[in-house]
């Protein structure tokens, strides 16, 4: 099986980048370029980045839009041939199906259903009555209707979303090492735990990008797997 692990480089410089590149390259299995790297850096810099790595990119742009729009977007990214690109789930059917028809053959379309910032008293304060468990298990039937590849969900929710969605695509983030600061993180697991339960990409940011030594804490979270 080839590495799941997915390094998060949310870092705005360019140098700084390719140099935490560098470093963990041998032990992740691609790269994860966000908001904060797609809006400093745009294609050009995602190019690079396919050039430093030779890894599979993640083009994590969370588009959230009508669906033209959105589709339009998808549209303007298919040159830099992603391997994975976010819609949020809450766009609603007509934008996921849109989105997919717009993506490149090679590239899977997930929603994002819960971030994993959020707990149940957030969803709440977004109008939002049940458990985070409910509102992915719901999000992800409306993904899987819409024909999308799969979803992102804390690894909280990956095992029942897993037995009902065989075949899906699971993207997990919010995982952090026994005993490492979770930050901004509220739904939280081990990356061990979330593989076990059946995440496809296992999402790492800060416990690898901030560690003193992060090919030390890339080595170890690799072994754990
Ligand atoms: O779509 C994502 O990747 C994502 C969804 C989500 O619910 N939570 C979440 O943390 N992410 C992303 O996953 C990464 C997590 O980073 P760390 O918390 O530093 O490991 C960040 O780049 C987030 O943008």
């Amino acid at each position: 099986m080839s590495n799941p692990i997915y390094l998060a480089l949310d870092v705005p410089q360019l140098d700084a980048a390719k140099d935490l590149l560098g470093k963990v390259r041998g032990h992740i299995g691609g790269v994860k370029l966000g908001m904060e790297f797609f809006y400093a850096h745009g294609h050009h810099g995602v190019m690079e980045m396919v050039q430093a790595s030779g890894l599979p990119i993640f083009l994590d742009l969370k588009l959230h839009d009508i669906p033209n729009t959105v589709a339009g977007a998808m549209q303007s990214i298919h040159v830099l041939e992603p391997a994975i690109v976010t819609v949020h789930a809450s766009g609603g059917r007509a934008m996921m199906e849109d989105a997919k028809a717009a993506a490149g053959e090679n590239c899977k379309v997930v929603a994002v259903t819960m971030l994993t910032s959020l707990d149940e008293r957030d969803l709440a304060r977004t109008g939002v009555a049940g458990t985070p468990h409910d509102h992915v298990m719901r999000l992800a039937e409306l993904a899987e209707s819409a024909g999308l590849d799969g979803i992102v969900c804390s690894g909280q929710e990956v095992g029942a979303v897993h037995k009902q969605w065989k075949h899906g695509f699971f993207v997990v983030p919010g995982l952090r090492p026994a005993g490492s600061a979770t930050g901004d993180q509220k739904r939280t697991v081990t990356p061990r735990k979330a593989r076990d339960d059946g995440a496809s990409v296992l999402v790492i940011g800060r416990p690898i990008s901030k560690a003193a030594d992060p090919l030390a804490a890339a080595r170890e979270i690799e072994a754990t797997l």
